[in-house]
């Protein structure tokens, strides 16, 4: 089956106007047919992404008791580590082993919070045996940010927009997150490594190593989304499809787990709108605006325009032994 997903190649954003436009044109098309496509030629070199990809080999090597101390379950802010099984994608366990960080920032004083999602700014958690983590995730988040801006402004463009016409919705910085992760070898043909799901951002940069996994949805079948040295895979997340009223598609992927002996490494960077935002409804040209025929409707996955809502629904919905411990009294409220 020939793969659907296109490759697009970022340098073409920054030549000629001809190229610029076509990168454009070729990037609507790729957002809206299929909501994911290979990024080339982003300005990340592959030494970088291989060191990435290094480190959540040492980190998940570390011994269980090391990984317990930073393990996700002492952080309200769905920051550290999860083990195997302890994430739900829907409502089945998934067989990877994940490490969170989001922005560094103190948490808010309990007077400070009148939104509940106002608990997911925090500090990370970072594993003390491996001290250079920190800055190095860090800084990854802040490049992935930079190529992510781009990518936004550019699909604005597509969409016959001012490049800056999300521009309010990130004003205090986008809302991002990164993950290292490990799906380890499984006996079972097609076992959940996670299941089916939409991102619930903006945009979402996969790095994948050289084992295949990733599952991409389209036209109702399944795709592999085979591995591609250098490239990130980039897929559309609910906050565009709800930006363009369904005209840009959250597209559903997966990951089936790799066979007993083989383990796969990737990371996954999210970038939302920050917390506090609502997620404008974009005027679109009417040739765009007859295509988009509103958000998907789905009871069980309602998409927010709050995004702050937005991205707490995927946490508590991924986490719910988290959610359960620091957020148990909210969900009463919510229903009294
Ligand atoms: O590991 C991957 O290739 C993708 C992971 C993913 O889709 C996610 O964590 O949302
Ligand atoms: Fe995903």
């Amino acid at each position: 089956m020939q793969s659907p997903i296109p490759v697009l190649s970022m340098r073409k954003l920054y030549l000629g106007a001809s190229d610029r436009q076509q990168f454009i044109a070729d990037l609507g098309r790729a957002a809206r047919d299929v909501g994911f496509f290979y990024l080339e030629d982003h300005g990340i070199s592959l030494a970088e992404q291989v060191k990435v990809l290094d480190t959540a080999k040492s980190f998940f090597a570390l011994s269980d008791a090391e990984k317990k101390q930073v393990q996700m379950i002492h952080s309200p802010h769905f920051r550290g580590y999860s083990a195997n099984y302890s994430e739900l994608t829907a409502g089945r366990p998934d067989r990877r082993e994940q490490f969170d960080i989001m922005d560094e920032l103190p948490a808010l004083s309990a007077s400070a919070i009148h939104h509940e999602w106002q608990k997911l700014i925090g500090p990370n958690q970072w594993p003390r045996q491996l001290p250079a983590i920190k800055s190095q995730l860090l800084s990854w988040q802040d490049k992935l940010t930079e190529v992510s801006l781009q990518l936004l402004a550019a699909l604005c463009e597509s969409l016959e927009q001012p490049a800056d016409a999300l521009a309010e919705t990130i004003s205090n910085g986008p809302y991002r997150h990164t993950k290292l992760i490990k799906y380890p070898g499984s006996p079972e043909a097609s076992g959940q490594g996670v299941g089916a799901h939409k991102d619930p951002g903006y945009l979402t940069l996969v790095l994948q190593d050289e084992n295949s996994g990733l599952e991409v949805e389209y036209e109702q079948q399944w795709y592999k989304v085979a591995p591609r040295p250098g490239a990130f895979v980039v897929n559309i997340g609910e906050l565009l499809e709800l930006a363009s009223n369904g005209y840009l598609k959250a597209t559903n992927h997966r990951v089936s787990s790799p066979k007993t002996g083989v383990t796969r490494y990737s990371s996954a960077f999210f970038m939302a709108a920050q917390l506090n935002a609502s997620v404008p409804v974009l005027k679109l040209p009417s040739h765009l605006a007859k295509h988009a025929k509103g958000p998907t409707s789905d009871p069980g996955n309602p998409l927010l325009h709050n995004v702050g809502e937005n991205v707490m629904k995927g946490r508590k919905r991924s986490h719910p032994d988290v959610s359960a411990r620091f957020y148990a009294s909210e969900e009463k409220c919510s229903s009294c």
